[in-house]
């Protein structure tokens, strides 16, 4: 019996790690976040298929990731500008762009999206890959306050679906919250949580509850610093100040939502107004909702709480 135990849980073991060599990523939304991904799963070695609406916007996400690279170089290779040159276009070379998500996800171990914050979207999404993606494939979702479970009730594949939320600046940010719903298998999370190591995050785990860790604190932070400026108490440049000065943060919360950008701080608030309407805190603001008419919508438009230099 102990013997049989041990072929058992020797084959068990061998079935994880060949689940967990994540080696082809298919990265869907190429916006902030995806292109972030895509970028730093490249540069940890990894194939990476990015996908997009439009090849015009794959172009600029390209061209971005391009920046992006070039601050990394210029420190890594401060005095080997031809190795520096090498090192980017490695990276840029294992990254291949596509407008249909079924076609790289036919031939893929893992599925990241990272497109509007929107259920329905994501839903449809995940429904038409779900047909196309291989039996192993790996679905997970980078979504700021989705549940997870209720994107991956599109698919038939619940076990092998789980949450990767990442940080922006996704090059700088060395944090992944990986999540795990009720139905997401042990191989699944541990191939996520190896995958956040391999491309060289530190992994916190957490239960599908809104919000996860980080936005759970830093949504109503965030909110509470709009609502200070609605009632006329202070304005964002102090608050923005105070909170770097006086409590240690690199970035004030109205640096920060221009940062991450006010549509998708907007979709966030609305959903969990819709769940929670009763919570005073997710109650609209009137403030967010003006700029984002206008089209203001932070760093991405040029002009959100502050205006930024295109
Ligand atoms: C509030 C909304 C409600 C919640 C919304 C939900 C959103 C989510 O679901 C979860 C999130 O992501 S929340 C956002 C989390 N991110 C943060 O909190 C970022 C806070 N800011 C920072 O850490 C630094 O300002 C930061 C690292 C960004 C920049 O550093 P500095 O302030 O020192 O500024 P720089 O002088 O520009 O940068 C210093 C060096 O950093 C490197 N760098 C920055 N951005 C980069 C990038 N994109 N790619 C590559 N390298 C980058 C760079 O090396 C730079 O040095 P230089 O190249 O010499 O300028
Ligand atoms: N902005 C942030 O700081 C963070 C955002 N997130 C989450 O990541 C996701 C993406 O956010 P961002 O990158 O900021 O948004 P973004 O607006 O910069 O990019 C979204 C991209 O998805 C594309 N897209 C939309 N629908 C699509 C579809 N059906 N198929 C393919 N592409 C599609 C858009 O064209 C756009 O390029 C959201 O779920 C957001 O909540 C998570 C962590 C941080």
């Amino acid at each position: 019996m102990a013997q049989f135990l041990q072929v058992f849980s020797r084959s068990i073991s061998a079935s994880s790690s060949a689940m967990a060599q994540i080696k082809h990523v298919t990265v869907i939304g190429s916006g902030l976040m995806g292109s972030g991904i895509a970028q730093v799963a490249a540069a940890t070695g990894h194939n990476v298929a990015l996908v997009d609406q439009t090849d015009d916007i794959l172009g600029k996400s390209m061209a971005n990731m391009n920046k992006s690279l070039q601050r990394v170089a210029k420190k890594k290779f401060a005095d080997d500008p031809k190795g520096g040159e090498t090192f980017i276009s490695e990276i840029i070379s294992r990254i291949k762009t596509e407008t249909d998500p079924t076609v790289p996800a036919a031939n893929t171990d893992l599925v990241i999206e990272a497109i509007v914050e929107n259920l329905d979207v994501k839903q449809k999404l995940f429904k038409s890959l779900d047909e196309a993606a291989p039996q192993h494939t790996i679905f997970a979702s980078n979504t700021s306050s989705l549940p997870i479970g209720d994107i991956a009730a599109s698919t038939k594949r619940l076990d092998r679906f789980g949450g990767l939320h990442y940080f922006n600046p996704v090059p700088m940010m060395k944090l992944v919250e990986v999540i795990r719903t009720p139905d997401t298998n042990d191989e699944t999370f541990k191939s996520l949580v190896d995958f956040g190591k391999a491309m060289g995050k530190v992994t916190v785990e957490c239960k599908d509850t809104p919000g996860f860790i980080v936005n759970r604190l830093l949504v109503p932070y965030m909110l509470e610093a709009v609502r200070l400026v609605e009632r006329g108490d202070a304005s964002p440049r102090d608050i923005d100040t105070a909170m770097k000065l006086g409590a240690g943060y690199p970035m004030g919360p109205f640096e920060l939502a221009d940062y991450v950008g006010l549509d998708t701080t907007k979709f966030i608030i609305d959903g969990w107004y819709e769940k929670f309407p009763e919570n005073p805190l997710f109650q609209p603001s009137p403030l967010l909702n003006k700029l984002v008419s206008e089209g203001n919508l932070g760093m991405k438009t040029g002009k959100g709480f502050y205006s930024h230099k295109k």
